[in-house]
């Protein structure tokens, strides 16, 4: 598991280390050389033509520029040539010093001629983004914004100096002009703002330094990814005495004449996570579509007239350990409000379940769910979920989530490249980056819901369950689309659950 903090979070920690003498700064500039000549000797020889393995530091005014012209002037000490532009008026005087004490040059941005910055990145290989680090605000000064097309331009690949520039360290927000960074070279510990959306599609791959920080990391963490490791540990594998019943029952009320192939593919999705039974509610003419492309499932027949929400009886449908309501439905649909009604807190006879799509719709202020009930909007339903709930639908993802956690009481997965999980009952949010923008397809949630039915009705709680199924999800859409070379249809997705199940279990890389 990934723990990430807050920039406030990882200054304590660095306080009693800096207050004691420890050479931070150095620890960190050494190790950050010494991944950026690694980069440079496994660099394509195609980057490296003509371009003579030179490096670039964009260095800001405070320690991030330190860290990023100390490491230049390592690389020098090296036989790497390492030359700086200074972007801001004032520079980390010891870290200057020391690059041109090993002969190094440092441009100021402000003194560079028409075509200069086109000439300098000809000859460069790379370019180390250490305008800012944990202090950095997400805006972009005017005088900043021609170097930073430059760069864009370039294609030369940025590593990115503990975060990338212009990115807030514990949000996430990002200027927009920020630079893509093709790694980012963090240090003493994972920020919050690089797992998060805006600063998470900026940082490329992750190395973390190791400062000794961690005994002082004292507060909690603000973000949390899980990994393989998490799955393997989580899931719930069938032992030996197992049964169907053991293993969990999930009910589907999803489904409707104006969209039957939702319930297909949340059956499908849910049945191809290893539940014990997947029933489904729904008309007869969805059952027939269902049975036919899974004759596994169970179904119980309502009648397409009724409107009555008291006229579905979810107790007559036998044991349930989970409910999965609203793929396929309209907010009128009278399983949506019966859903709802059998999910709420304290009248409720069901504790766990996923609440999505249609289902969403029908929520209102009165309704109150426990952590173990999962809602599961995109944007655009949390947008207007959030407006009925008297929440700013404005607010950053990162945000938004939890503010409709604590507004309902229950765990909130929100969709997207990025899918965030707020607990329903507080703690730290969840940022899982699995998924391929090919899954970006109509009905693909439908199956995420019927995957997230199945953990939970295997009794894990809430936000692992969220967590675990954006995972499986977002491995089976990578399986199925070849890494995002091809396009998926959402059956493709569920069809590939096993594998990626199997695969994760196996211990095998991605
Ligand atoms: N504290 C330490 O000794 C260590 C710090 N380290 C480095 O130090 C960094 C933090 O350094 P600083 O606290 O000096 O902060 P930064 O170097 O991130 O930022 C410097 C200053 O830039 C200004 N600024 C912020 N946003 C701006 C914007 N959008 N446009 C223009 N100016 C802006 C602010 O006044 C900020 O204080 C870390 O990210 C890391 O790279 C590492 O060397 C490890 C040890
Ligand atoms: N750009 C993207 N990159 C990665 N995953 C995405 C992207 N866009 C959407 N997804 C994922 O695809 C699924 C789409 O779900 P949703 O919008 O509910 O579709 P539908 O309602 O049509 O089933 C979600 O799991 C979401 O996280
Ligand atoms: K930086």
């Amino acid at each position: 598991m990934n723990r990430a903090y807050s920039a406030q979070a990882v200054r304590d920690a660095e306080a009693p280390l800096l207050a004691a003498g420890e050479p931070l700064m150095l620890r960190a500039a050494r190790a950050l050389a010494e991944h950026v000549a690694e980069h440079l000797r496994s660099a394509a020889s195609e980057e490296l033509r003509g371009r003579g393995g030179r490096v670039l530091v964009l260095a800001g005014a405070g320690a991030n520029g330190g860290d990023g012209l100390h490491a230049a002037a390592l690389l020098r000490r090296d036989g790497i040539a390492a030359d700086a532009i200074a972007t801001a008026d004032r520079l980390h005087e010891e870290g200057a010093a020391a690059l041109r004490a090993a002969g190094g040059t440092i441009l100021p941005l402000a003194d560079t001629a028409p075509g200069m910055l086109e000439e300098q990145l000809a000859t460069t290989t790379v370019v180390l983004d250490a305008m800012l680090g944990l202090g950095g605000r997400p805006e972009v000064p005017a005088a900043l914004a021609p170097l930073l097309a430059v760069v864009r331009s370039s294609g030369v690949p940025v590593i990115a100096v503990d975060l990338p520039s212009f990115v807030d360290a514990t949000t996430g927000q990002a200027a927009a002009e920020a630079l893509l960074a093709r790694e980012t070279v963090t240090f003493g510990a994972l920020k919050a703002g690089l797992l998060l959306p805006g600063g998470a599609e900026r940082s490329g791959s992750i190395h973390l330094v190791d400062l000794g920080l961690s005994p002082h990391l004292t507060a909690a963490p603000t973000v949390l990814r899980l990994e393989d490791a998490d799955v393997r540990a989580l899931f719930p594998h069938p032992d030996r005495d197992a049964s169907k019943y053991t293993r969990g029952v999930v009910a589907l009320a999803a489904g409707s004449e104006q969209f039957p192939g939702a319930a297909v593919l949340t059956a499908s999705g849910a049945a191809r996570t290893g539940a014990g039974m997947v029933r489904c509610l729904a008309p007869e003419r969805v059952l027939d579509l269902v049975l036919r492309e899974r004759p596994e499932i169970v179904t119980h027949p309502i009648a397409e007239t009724v409107v009555d929400p008291g006229a579905v009886d979810l107790a007559a449908v036998g044991r349930t350990d989970a409910l999965v309501v609203g793929p396929g439905l309209a907010a009128d649909d009278p399983r949506a409000t019966a859903g709802l009604d059998g999910l709420r807190e304290g009248t409720g006879t069901l504790r766990r379940g996923v609440i999505d799509a249609g289902a969403l719709s029908a929520l209102t202020t009165a309704h109150r769910f426990g952590p173990d009930v999962v809602l599961t909007p995109h944007r655009g339903e949390a947008e207007r979920l959030a407006t009925r709930l008297e929440v700013d639908p404005e607010l950053p993802g990162a945000q938004l989530a939890p503010a409709l956690a604590r507004a309902t009481g229950a765990t909130v997965l929100l969709k997207g490249a990025i899918t965030l999980i707020a607990p329903g009952d507080g703690g730290p949010l969840r940022a899982q980056d699995d998924a391929t923008a090919q899954l970006a397809t109509a009905g693909t949630g439908d199956v995420l819901a019927g995957v997230l039915g199945t953990l939970l009705a295997a009794g894990l709680p809430g936000p692992d369950a969220a967590a675990l199924a954006a995972i499986l999800h977002g491995r089976a859409g990578r399986l199925a689309s070849r890494d995002g070379r091809q396009p998926l249809v959402a059956l493709d997705v569920a069809a590939h659950l096993p594998e990626a199940i199997g695969t994760i279990l196996a211990g095998a890389q991605p």
